[in-house]
C-alpha cells in the first residue's frame, strides 16, 4: 500500500549569498566569507569608497546581518503564520472559505474552461484574452469580479490595520501582504493556480513550464502616497506570473515591461501597461518590468509568482546555475529534490 508523502520544497542556497545589494557602493556583492569578497571585491570596494580596515569591517557585518536576516526568512514566516492562525479575526471571513466561482470573471472561468477542452489551441486561447503585446508574449484577462476585489480589499486593510505581525513581499516593498501568512494559500491561490492558471499557462508558456506549475509565492503590493510609490525594474523569482489590480481608486502606477533579463539591452524598448481594475496581466517572469510611480489615490495588487519544479531544478533563475538545495518552509522558493512522491507503507512498519 502507498500513500502520499507530503512534498518537500527547497530554496537555492544563491538567496543567501548572491545579489546582496549595498546601497553605498552601488554594487550587488556575492559573500561567502571574508577571503572570498576580499578576493573577488578588494579592489572594486576601494575604488568605491571602502578604503579604510574600519569601511572593510562594517560592510562585513553588514553583509552578514543580511545574510542572518535571509536565512530566517522561512522559520520567522512560519511562526507569523502560526500566530496569526490563532488569533487574528478577520472581517470578512468569507474571503478564507474555498474558491468560489462567484469569485471569479466570466471571462476567466471560459478561458481556463476552453483550455482544458479537448482540442483547445493557444490560438482559440488568444481569442478569449487580450493580447497586450504578442512580441513580449504579454496577456490581459478579467481575473475577479468587482465584489469580490471590494470584499477582499477589505480583509486586506482589516489585516494591515490590525496588530499582528507582518513579513513584507520583497525587500522594496514595505506594505502589503504575503497570502500564506494571512492563510489565503489554501482556499484562494492554491485553487486559482491548478484549476485555472494551470491550464492557461500550459497553453500560453509550454515552453516556460506552463503545464507544469506545481507551486506559488503569493502577496499583495500596496502603494500609497507616503508610502511606497513605485516598484525599481526587476525579474521574478518565477517562471510565470500573473498580477491582478485590485483597486482602489489611482491614478499613475503603471507596469512597464522590457525584453527578458538574459537578453542584451533589455530596457531599450519599454512597454507601459496600465492596470484595469479586476484584470490580470500575465507574463513571464524573467520578462524585466517595473512599476511607475503613483500619483493619486491608492493601489492594491496581487502578485501571484507560480513555479515549475521540473524548469527550476535544472537552472535557478537567479543565479542562472544548477540550483543548491537548501530545505525550506511552505513551498520555499519552489525547488524539489525530485524524490519519489509516495512511500511504501509497508516498509515502515
Ligand atoms: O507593482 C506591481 O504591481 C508589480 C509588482 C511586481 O512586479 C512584483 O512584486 O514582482
Ligand atoms: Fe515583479
Amino acid at each position: 500500500m502507498a500513500t502520499a508523502a507530503p512534498r518537500r520544497f527547497c530554496r537555492c542556497a544563491c538567496f543567501c549569498s548572491q545579489n546582496l545589494y549595498v546601497a553605498r557602493y552601488g554594487l550587488h556583492l556575492r559573500f561567502r566569507d571574508e577571503h572570498q569578497l576580499r578576493r573577488d571585491y578588494g579592489p572594486l570596494l576601494r575604488s568605491r569608497g571602502c578604503v579604510t580596515s574600519k569601511d572593510f569591517q562594517q560592510l562585513l557585518e553588514e553583509l552578514e546581518k543580511e545574510v542572518g536576516r535571509r536565512r530566517r526568512l522561512g522559520q520567522e514566516s512560519a511562526v507569523r503564520k502560526a500566530l496569526i492562525a490563532s488569533s487574528y479575526h478577520p472581517a470578512r471571513p468569507e474571503v478564507y472559505s474555498s474558491l468560489q466561482d462567484a469569485a471569479l470573471a466570466p471571462e476567466f472561468m471560459a478561458a481556463a474552461e476552453y483550455s482544458t477542452s479537448p482540442g483547445a489551441d493557444l490560438e482559440g486561447l488568444l481569442q478569449r484574452l487580450e493580447t497586450v503585446s504578442e512580441e513580449k508574449r504579454i496577456y490581459r484577462v478579467p481575473v475577479f469580479s468587482a465584489k469580490f476585489c471590494q470584499t477582499l480589499l477589505e480583509e486586506l486593510e482589516h489585516f494591515e490595520q490590525s496588530d499582528m505581525p507582518k513579513g513584507r513581499p520583497n525587500t522594496m516593498n514595505n506594505h502589503g501582504v504575503l497570502m500564506h501568512e494571512l492563510g489565503l494559500d489554501d482556499p484562494l491561490v492554491t485553487p486559482l493556480r491548478e484549476r485555472f492558471l494551470l491550464p492557461l499557462m500550459a497553453l500560453l508558456y509550454p515552453d516556460y513550464g506552463g503545464g507544469y506549475l506545481d507551486s506559488h509565492r503569493a502577496f499583495v503590493v500596496k502603494y500609497a502616497l507616503g508610502q511606497d510609490l513605485e516598484l525599481g525594474c526587476h525579474y521574478d523569482n518565477a517562471e510565470l506570473t500573473l498580477n491582478v489590480a485590485l483597486g482602489k481608486d489611482f491614478t499613475g502606477g503603471a507596469l512597464y515591461f522590457g525584453g527578458l533579463f538574459q537578453a542584451p539591452a533589455a530596457l531599450k524598448e519599454t512597454l507601459e501597461v496600465e492596470h484595469v481594475v479586476g484584470s490580470g496581466i500575465l507574463h513571464r517572469g524573467g520578462q524585466l518590468h517595473g512599476a511607475r510611480p503613483l500619483c493619486k489615490g491608492e493601489r492594491w495588487n496581487l502578485v501571484v509568482w507560480l513555479r515549475a519544479s521540473a524548469v527550476r531544478n535544472r537552472l535557478c533563475p537567479m543565479c542562472c546555475q544548477k540550483p543548491e538545495l537548501v530545505d525550506d518552509e511552505g513551498f520555499g522558493d519552489g525547488f524539489t529534490r525530485e524524490e519519489p512522491t509516495t512511500v511504501d507503507v509497508c516498509v515502515l512498519t
